[in-house]
């Protein structure tokens, strides 16, 4: 069984009469990246701050490695971790330097510095950096001499609080792909704040989502990203159609849901009844003839708006209500989809997903 590196049970912080955190169970499997996300305020930094151990909780306990925490001791365990933050935060000095003052400050011999800061400037794709001063840094650089930093100190867990969120996004594709490398490679135990759901499946094992400094969910990638517990959850990962519906019947393992004109079909549906609002990701959404299968869910409807989507497109279809999904640049410029253009679209029931709709 794989240990469990950092667990919390029982964990509440208020501050004033706010009640900032709430949760009853939360660990870090060794050797896992988990994606922490959630709204605004919803607690993320304060819960890393809390495992950390940079802020000590009003009530609850903290395990590192099975260990009870005796705050007393906070800096030890803080020792065996190291953080990434949105901005690089960089002394103004080289960069080979930047990577070295930790390593100093905890005593390492000359040679044993020397090799480590080769190391992870090798690994970060940075050794023409070593002697440049960090001031003039573009972001992409900086970020990863804030991560050759972090590593250089051989940590066992690594906080990454929204790392790539203040790059280009060409940048940002480049720094996904070798932090995803290094964090397997390197069998580290992280923990990832993020707003950018896709980046979740690339880096992520596992998901934990908070709301109003509560776990409303945890699971895989995949179930966070079709199955969302809450509407809350489902607009940070990107379920952009939500329908209001009524449940009309049950055919086996699927439910018939009203909505508008048309009757919708869910498998796997866990709702008590009644008003439910239906939940499609937009790239589940295909264009007559690309779904497969028999028994999918086949709409008519007009295109009313095309927008440009990260070299795709995305199209608002109105079916009676509105329905977003994702184009091909073939589709769009072979003229299979124009604005007005009369077209069917399929989706199979088993990438729709029903949330009883919030009294
Ligand atoms: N020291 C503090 N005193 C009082 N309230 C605080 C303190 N620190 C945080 N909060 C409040 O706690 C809540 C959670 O804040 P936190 O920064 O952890 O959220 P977050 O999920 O990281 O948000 P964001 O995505 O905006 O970074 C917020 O309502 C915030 O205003």
């Amino acid at each position: 069984m794989t240990e469990k590196i950092l667990e919390a049970k029982n964990i509440t912080l208020v501050k004033g009469k706010q009640t900032i955190l709430n949760i009853e169970h939360f660990y870090l499997q060794a050797g896992e990246t988990l994606a922490l996300i959630g709204p605004n305020g919803s607690g993320k930094s304060t819960l890393m701050q809390v495992l950390m151990m940079l802020l000590r909780p009003t009530t609850g306990e903290l395990f590192f490695n099975g260990e009870k925490i005796n705050w007393k001791n906070a800096i030890l365990y803080r020792r065996r971790m190291a953080m990434v933050f949105q901005e690089p935060l960089l002394l103004d000095t080289t960069v080979a330097e930047n990577i070295a003052t930790g390593l100093k400050i905890r005593g390492y011999e000359k040679p044993a510095i020397r090799s480590r800061v080769e190391e992870w400037l090798k690994k970060l794709g940075i050794e023409h950096l070593a002697g440049r001063t960090s001031r003039y840094l573009s972001g992409g650089e900086a970020q990863r001499v804030s991560l050759a930093r972090a590593m250089a100190m051989g940590p066992e867990v690594l906080f990454l609080d929204e790392p790539f969120s203040a790059l280009d996004a060409p940048t940002r594709t480049g720094l996904i792909a070798e932090l995803s490398g290094i964090l397997q490679d390197s069998r580290i135990s992280s923990v990832l704040v993020t707003h950018d759901y896709t980046e979740i499946p690339l880096l992520a094992g596992r998901v934990v989502a908070l709301e109003n400094g509560r776990v409303v969910q945890t699971g895989p990638p995949r179930e966070i990203l079709t199955r969302p517990a809450s509407l809350t959850v489902a607009s940070l990962v990107g379920v952009e159609n939500v329908i209001p519906g009524r449940l009309a019947g049950r055919e086996g393992e699927k439910a018939a849901v009203q909505a508008g004109p048309h009757l919708i079909m869910a498998a796997g549906a866990k709702v008590r009844g009644g008003k439910v609002l239906i939940l499609i990701r937009p790239e589940a959404v295909k264009l007559e003839g690309c779904a497969g299968g028999s028994g999918g869910n086949r709409i008519n409807g007009r295109i009313a708006r095309l927008l440009p989507h990260g070299g795709l497109f995305k199209a608002v279809v109105d079916c009676g209500f509105p329905l977003t999904m994702i184009l091909s640049p073939e589709q769009v410029f072979g003229g299979v989809a124009a604005p007005g253009e009369e077209v069917t679209v399929c989706f199979d029931p088993g990438k729709v997903h029903l949330l009883d709709e919030p009294s």
